[in-house]
């Protein structure tokens, strides 16, 4: 059994409440996502390990970085070094990806390798060892409020044969065009972590949403469990 997880992005938050919004999903949130953008990776601006230290001081739930930036080498390790629990960096960014990995790792967090809809996890095979985490973007990164690409599913089975046949310790994640509608399919899929923005934030209730999209993973896929995010070890690598 893996445990449903749903991380809801920070990038759909009102920024000028970001502390409320973290607060809003505490105790519900499996973990927090921040999206970290350059204008050079993807045409978008956010957050930065700046954001990571005020995130930190306003709730106890780990962070995932999802860092959308060139360089990943350079910059990546420094976000574990604030505190993050976990930092994804993208596939088609890296340089090293053994020394990043060992020097986020080093730093006291957990590592992820993202790759976008057209980028193959084949490629990376050899690599994958060198990870906790697997992020497939269902979207084309950048921007929140994007259409889920149903296009990727055959991917998400395919990552999810390839990590059960290797006994990989992989966590799968999704990111992107997650709601009430896409949950489902994608839980069936194999991914046992969910990425979600307007799903989470854009609703009244940020916290009834969270749950609700948790049961609808947990229904649609036998091999999912919905433990609550407080039996999560803060940050499983510490
Ligand atoms: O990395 C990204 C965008 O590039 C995401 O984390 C978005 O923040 C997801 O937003 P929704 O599609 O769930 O609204
Ligand atoms: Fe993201």
């Amino acid at each position: 059994m893996a445990l449903a997880q749903i991380y809801p992005s920070m990038l759909a938050a009102d920024f000028g409440r970001i502390a409320d919004a973290a607060r809003a999903v505490d105790g519900h949130a499996d973990w927090l996502h921040v999206d970290v953008m350059d204008y050079h990776f993807v045409p978008n601006l956010a957050f930065s390990p700046d954001t990571v230290d005020a995130l930190r001081k306003v709730t106890g739930t780990p962070l995932d970085c999802h860092l959308m930036i060139d360089d990943p080498d350079r910059w990546a390790p420094g976000f574990a070094e604030r505190g993050a629990a976990n930092v994804t960096i993208h596939a088609e960014a890296v340089d090293d990806i053994a020394r990043t990995t060992d020097a986020i790792r080093a730093a006291g967090a957990r590592t992820g390798l993202a790759v976008k809809p057209a980028t193959p996890v084949e490629h990376y095979l050899d690599d994958l060892h060198r990870f906790d985490l697997l992020l497939l973007m269902t979207i084309e990164p950048g921007f929140g409020g994007q259409s889920f690409m149903d296009e990727v599913l055959p991917k998400i089975v395919a990552a999810r044969r390839l990590i059960d046949e290797r006994g990989l310790d992989l966590w799968l994640q999704i990111d992107g065009g997650v709601n009430r509608e896409t949950i489902e399919r994608s839980a069936e899929a194999g991914v046992d972590v969910f990425v979600a923005g307007t799903a989470v934030f854009g609703l009244d209730d940020p916290a009834a949403a969270v749950e609700s999209l948790r049961a609808l993973a947990v229904a649609a896929a036998p091999r999912l469990t919905g433990g609550a995010a407080r039996t999560q070890p803060a940050s499983p690598r510490i």
